[in-house]
This record gives C-alpha cells, structure tokens and sequence, in this order.
C-alpha cells in the first residue's frame, strides 16, 4: 500500500466510525453512557427512544458576546467581560432523562443535596416579581418530598379539575378529579415522544436548510470530478526541464475549461495551468508557478524536487460516485448544503417542516405605542415567531384574537396546523378561554399544567392523530417556559431533528430555587461550563431572558454555587436570528 493508500484508508476508517457513532446514537437516543436503561425508566410506559440522536447538536460557537451589555447578575454584579464570554457553546439538554433535576455536581440526588449544601440567596426581584402562587400550606418541601423529586405532590392551584384521567392523559370532557401538575422532566419528556417526524418533501437545496435529511445523502458524481490541478502553476510531464507551448498558441489550461479531449500532454512538456482546472491527458504532476522558473527559450525549469502526482487532486479523491456521504436524520447545514451542491444536488428529500400558527390572546394587548389605559403591549407576538422558526417551524400566521371564546373556538377548530400555539388564556380568569375551547372540540390532554416556575399552567393538547395544541401562559417568561418545556421538544419530533446532547453546567453563585417546582431561570455562559443566572427573572419579565444565552434549569428546592444544572439553548447564542 502507497503512503497516500494508507492515508485514505485512515480516513475511510475514521469515516465509517464517525457514521456508525451517529448511527448508534441515532438508536441509542445518545445517551451513550446510559442508552436506554435509566433515560428511559421515566418514560411513559418505558418506551425506548428511536429517533433521537446529539450529532447534528455539537457543540456551536456563539455569536453572543456578554460584554458590555450592562447585565446584572442576581448577586447585582455586571455582565462577564469579553473575553471572559468569548467562547461558547449552545447549551442544550436532554428530553428524556431526569437528570436536570435529580443529580448534582457532588453526586447526591435531588433538591436535599443542593439544598442542603448551600442555602441560595433569594434575590430581591424575585420576590418582588409576582411569581406564581407558591404552595402555602405546604411551602417547604417535607422530608419525604425532599428525597423524592420525581414524585412531587400536587401544590399547584390548578384551576381545571377535569380534564385528566389519573393516567395523566385524558380528553377534555372527562370529569376527574384535579391532577397533578407533571414534574417538569416528565412533561418535557412527553412532549418530546408526543409527535412522530412528518412526511418528506423534496426542496431546493436553498430551502432546505435547517430541515434534517430523510433519505442518506449518497454522492450523485465522484468528488473530485475529474483530476484537478490544485495550484497555479504548470501541468507537466515526466520529468524537467518541459518544453512550453509559445504564447501564441493560446494554451493556457483555466478552470472551468473542457479539454478532455485534448491530445495527451507529451513527455518533456508542461502547460500553464491554474488552481481548479482539469488536469490535461499525460500530465503527471502539478508544478506551483513559484517553484519553477522560465528561460528565454520557452524551456521550464523546477527549482525544487517534483514528485509524481504532486499538486493534482485525483478523480474520487474524496468520495466515489454512489459513497455514502451522509445519513437520514442529519440536520441540513450550510455545511451540508454545501456538500450536497458539490455532489450534484439541486433539490434534497427532507422531513416537512412542522406549520405552527400562532393564536395570541388578550384584548389587553396593543400593538404599538407606549402602555397605556390598563393596556400593554404585546410581547409575544413579535417574540415568537422568529423564535419558532429559529427551531425549524414554518409559522404560517400569528393571529391576534383578544380575549373571546368563540372566535378562539373557531380560529383552533378551523386550523390546519401542525401546532397550534395559543399564548394567554391558560389560568381561571373569567375570560380564559383554552380549556373550554379544548373541552370543545374533544382535545386530549397530554399535559395540564407542569410543576415548573414561571410557567406552571402550560398546557399540551392533542387535537386530532398528528395535530397539538401548546397553551403558552400569558405571562412573557412564563410562556417562554412553555416553548422550550413543550414546544421546542414536539417540534423537534416532528420535524426529525435530533435529540439535542445532554450537557451540564456549573453554577458560578447559588441560584434560588422553587420549593417544589422546577424553576427555568435565564443566565449568563461564563468560560468554564459556568453560569451565572441573571436577575428579572419574575414570571412577567423579559429583562433577564433579553440578556441571557440560556436557560438554566433548577431543580425543587434550588441549587448551590458549584452544583451543576441542565441547561436550555436559546437560538440567538448560537446564531444571528
Ligand atoms: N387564580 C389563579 N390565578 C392565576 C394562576 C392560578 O393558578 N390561579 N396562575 C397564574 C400563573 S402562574 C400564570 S403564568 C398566569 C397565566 O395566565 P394565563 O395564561 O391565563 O394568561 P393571561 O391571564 O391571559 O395573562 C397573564 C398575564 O400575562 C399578560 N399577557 C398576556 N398575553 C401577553 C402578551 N402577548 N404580551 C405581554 N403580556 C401578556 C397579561 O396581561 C397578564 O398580565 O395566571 C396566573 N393567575
Ligand atoms: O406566573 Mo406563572 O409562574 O406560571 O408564570
């Protein structure tokens, strides 16, 4: 075997392990120290999970930069530097396990071993930020809860006893008694498994970015096509001094050039060539224009050893006609997209992108000019559809409705969505309309409110095989806990994206906890795997979460400095959304 053999063969084999790794992790959920075993052991009938699959979420650099944003921390420091933020990663997490919430860096389980560690220091806007009602005969978790995080009681004030069934799921009409509030992992857990990837569709390749590929990506040509000079220079043959050809002869070899029929390159020969061209018939080597020198007499001469082949780039170098270059499942890139031009592509079979219309509620809510009159504006509207579309949704209208049942009745039963995402109209205020609307057209809850701060009455509804419904909380950062808890998993089912990788994060000062809930809390990516969570973080606020490069999940009970927590990506650390 040549030394160039040996090499390809190295990276065939590199290759093919980097293929099966993401074929194993494809079938393992990428939980590859744990496949199926506990990440599945709080599953709904303890499935395993099939689709699921961290390679299309390595690891991205961040364009956030946290300098100089005047951001305070809840220990009322500034915002990290510059440099100190100058290398990131999205945070993401893992839809199945229950770890966010029952492990912690000293390896103790549950909120007794953050709690117990290090009491957090409650900051002062989030006792002042009208949080959701916290449990008031039974504010402190009791000992038994303490040690049993996956099986919180029912603390939440949960305004629709009806509608579940004690499995958890139920239609809307049913009249059960209250359920409990699903733990937070258990809802996004759900979410996650509630929706199956959709059909395939063929897009132009522009198009189809961000949608993940529903057929292997096989090469449609050899790569590269033909011989390919890989440098300015001269083709020549044999060995030197080469005669050229005189400058009239116009014989210049240029990229883009078909001189596949030309008479082969004869031996004692070289021909001016440039970087891309196709490599004339004979040439044997590639000689770089500034390793070669021309004398008066049309003669070239190397001024350093050419080997054979040197600076061609051979026909397959990098792949053969009909090579697997790429498997199902893999989100499309720009990298991708590149790859997939170059190998002959105009058009790709990829997953449909999931089509989510948006419902705002409220007729509190003005679209423009400054709050006035018991009115505010509307912060949802102009926040969630960039975002839904950063997670790969086609959002094909966000609605204003106001706060009437039956225009909310007839706007979710004549839709044609994927998702149906509503925002306001969760709770039992007089004019909440989502629960009799679902109660109306026959919707089966999936999820009825979540043990999670801010948040609490999320909602998922399935409203016919293959359509949901996300009820997002009025309340901004609440309704933010609904998209990243049940929106951004079921999109990501639908659309076949894969499970992102879990990661865990330290945490560079203590951050307060809900005594029984979970709590989502923006904050700030610090070098290290640290961060630091951000104040403004009541239910109604959006100060913090404007600053902030993620979400950081707390378990019951909070967590101390140096415990580590799961973390939740928001799109624009990762790009320019
Ligand atoms: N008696 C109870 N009251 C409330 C409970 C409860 O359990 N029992 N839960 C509280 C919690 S927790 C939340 S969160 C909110 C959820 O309320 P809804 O989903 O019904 O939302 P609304 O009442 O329509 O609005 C709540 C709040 O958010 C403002 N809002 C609504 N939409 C927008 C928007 N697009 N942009 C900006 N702000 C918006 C709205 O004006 C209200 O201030 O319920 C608690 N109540
Ligand atoms: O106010 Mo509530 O905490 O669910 O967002």
């Amino acid at each position: 075997m040549t030394d160039k053999e040996a090499a390809d063969s190295a990276l065939d084999r590199a290759a093919d392990e980097a293929l099966a790794l993401f074929a194993r992790d494809r079938r393992t959920g990428g939980h590859d120290d744990d496949p199926v075993g506990r990440s599945t052991a709080n599953l709904p009938g303890g499935e395993a999970p099939t689709a699921y699959f961290p390679f299309g979420e390595m690891p991205v650099g961040s364009g956030v930069v946290g300098g100089g944003r005047g951001v305070t921390s809840t220990d009322g420091s500034r915002g990290n530097s510059a440099s100190e933020h100058a290398y990131e990663f999205l945070f993401v997490d893992d839809p199945f396990g229950d770890s966010f919430n029952s492990f912690d860096s000293s390896g103790k389980t549950g909120p007794s071993a953050s709690a117990s560690s290090s009491p957090a220091p409650h900051p002062p806007e989030s006792a002042a930020s009208g949080d959701c009602p916290e449990p008031t005969s039974d504010g402190a978790p009791s000992p038994e809860r303490a040690s049993s995080p996956e099986q919180p009681r029912d603390t939440s004030p949960h305004p629709h006893p009806s509608l579940h069934s004690p499995s958890g799921t139920a239609t809307a009409g049913n009249r059960s008694p209250r359920p409990a509030a699903a733990p937070w992992p258990r809802a996004h857990s759900i979410a996650a498994r509630a929706g199956e990837p959709l059909p395939a569709e063929e897009r132009p390749l522009a198009d189809a970015l961000g949608q993940v590929l529903a057929e292997p990506l096989d090469a449609l040509t050899d790569l590269p096509s033909f011989d390919t000079s890989a440098m300015d220079g001269w083709a020549v043959s044999g060995p030197g001094p080469w005669r050229l050809p005189p400058p009239q002869d116009d014989a210049d070899v240029l990229a883009g050039d078909d001189n596949s029929g030309s008479a082969p390159l004869r031996d004692g020969h070289a021909v001016r060539i440039a970087t891309g061209a196709r490599v004339p018939p004979g040439a044997t080597a590639v000689l770089r224009s500034e390793h070669g020198d021309v004398t008066g007499q049309a003669e070239l001469h190397a001024t350093r050893r050419v080997t054979h082949g040197q600076d061609i780039r051979p026909r397959g170098q990098e792949c053969r006609r009909g090579d697997h270059l790429l498997p199902e499942g893999m989100p499309v890139s720009p990298a991708v997209a590149g790859l997939a031009a170059a190998a002959g592509y105009d058009r790709l079979r990829v997953t449909r992108r999931p089509r989510v219309e948006v419902l705002v509620l409220g007729d509190e809510l003005l679209l423009e000019g400054l709050p006035q009159g018991g009115r505010i504006r509307d912060a949802l509207g102009p926040m969630l559809g960039p975002w839904l579309a950063a997670l790969g949704a086609e959002v094909t209208a966000t609605r204003r409705l106001g706060d009437d049942a039956d225009v909310l009745h007839d706007a979710v039963a004549a839709s044609d969505a994927d998702l149906v995402l509503t925002t306001g109209g969760t709770a039992s205020g007089p004019v909440d309309h989502v629960h009799p609307t679902l109660r109306r057209v026959g919707a089966e809850l999936l999820v009825d409110g979540v043990a999670v701060r801010p948040g609490h009455p999320m909602l998922l509804a399935r409203l016919a095989p293959g359509r949901h419904l996300v009820g997002l909380p009025g309340n901004p950062l609440a309704a933010v806990a609904g998209l990243l808890t049940l929106a951004e998993p079921l999109l990501r089912a639908l659309s076949g994206r894969p499970a992102p990788t879990r990661t865990r994060v330290t945490l560079a000062e203590a951050a307060q906890g809900h005594p029984t809930d979970t709590r989502l809390m923006p904050v700030l990516r610090l070098p290290g795997d640290r961060i630091r969570p951000l104040a403004f973080h009541g239910p109604a606020m959006l100060r913090g979460l404007a600053a902030a490069d993620a979400l950081a999940v707390i378990p019951p009970g909070g967590a101390a400095q140096g415990d580590t927590v799961g973390l939740l990506g928001v799109p624009w650390a990762s790009a320019a959304v």
